[in-house]
């Protein structure tokens, strides 16, 4: 029998292809213009913060190194996520430009030393998302574990291309909503 939860499950599957192949067919060029303008309105409307997660952009990710270079000159503590084993929240180690990065599981660029630190703010790449500030990643559920075992929680901050805006990623009990997601478009903060 397949039930709710199966075709969900590959919904999303195919949903998370088509959000990347989306993102692919913008272009390089178009890309970059999109994660420049993402970037200027987290200057506008965010401070730099004592410490902040940020994402090595992979499939075509928007690119947000520009604040992270900026917000470390004011001072700002940078993190990136590392995957310390599958099913388990990530932990984040302090990076600072021209620190050595190696691939980890998942081919993503990622510290090997550093200090382990508890980001103030996190801005998470979105592979999908919708309105009401549902993630829609990879499927590691990494994001989702991590937020759920943090305290004090972080202020969390998606980053997304407007191309990638869902009427509704049918959350699961375990997604966690974001508090702000920025596009090109904007930065919203999520209602409620
Ligand atoms: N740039 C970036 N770094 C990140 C994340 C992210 O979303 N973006 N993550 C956010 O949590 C964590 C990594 N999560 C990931 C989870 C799955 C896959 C992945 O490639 N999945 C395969 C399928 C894997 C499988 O077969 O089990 C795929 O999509 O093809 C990649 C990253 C930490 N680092
Ligand atoms: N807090 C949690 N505790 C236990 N399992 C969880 C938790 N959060 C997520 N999961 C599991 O992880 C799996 C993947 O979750 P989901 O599809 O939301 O991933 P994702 O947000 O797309 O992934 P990622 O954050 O790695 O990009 C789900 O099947 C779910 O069962």
């Amino acid at each position: 029998m397949t039930g709710r939860f199966e075709d969900s499950t590959l919904w999303r599957r195919d949903l998370r292809r088509d959000m990347v192949a989306r993102r692919e067919m913008l272009g390089e060029k178009e890309r970059a213009r999109l994660s420049a303008a993402i970037v200027g309105w987290l200057r506008k409307r965010f401070p730099p913060p004592a410490s902040c997660a940020f994402c090595w952009p992979i499939k075509h990710e928007p690119d947000v190194r520009a604040i992270i270079d900026e917000w470390t000159g004011r001072g700002t503590r940078a993190a990136l996520p590392v995957v310390v084993a599958e099913a388990t929240p990530l932990q984040f180690r302090e990076w600072r430009a021209g620190e050595r990065l190696q691939a980890d599981r998942y081919g993503i660029p990622t510290p090997v030393d550093g200090d382990w630190l508890q980001p103030e703010l996190i801005l998470l790449p979105l592979n999908g998302f919708d309105a009401a500030g549902y993630r829609l990643g990879y499927g590691g559920g990494y994001f989702d574990r991590t937020l759920a075992a943090l305290t004090p929680r972080p202020l969390t901050v998606g980053v997304g291309f407007e191309i990638n805006r869902l009427d509704d990623i049918r959350p699961e009990v375990h997604d966690q909503r974001l508090d702000w997601i920025v596009t090109e478009a904007g930065a919203f903060k999520v209602a409620g």
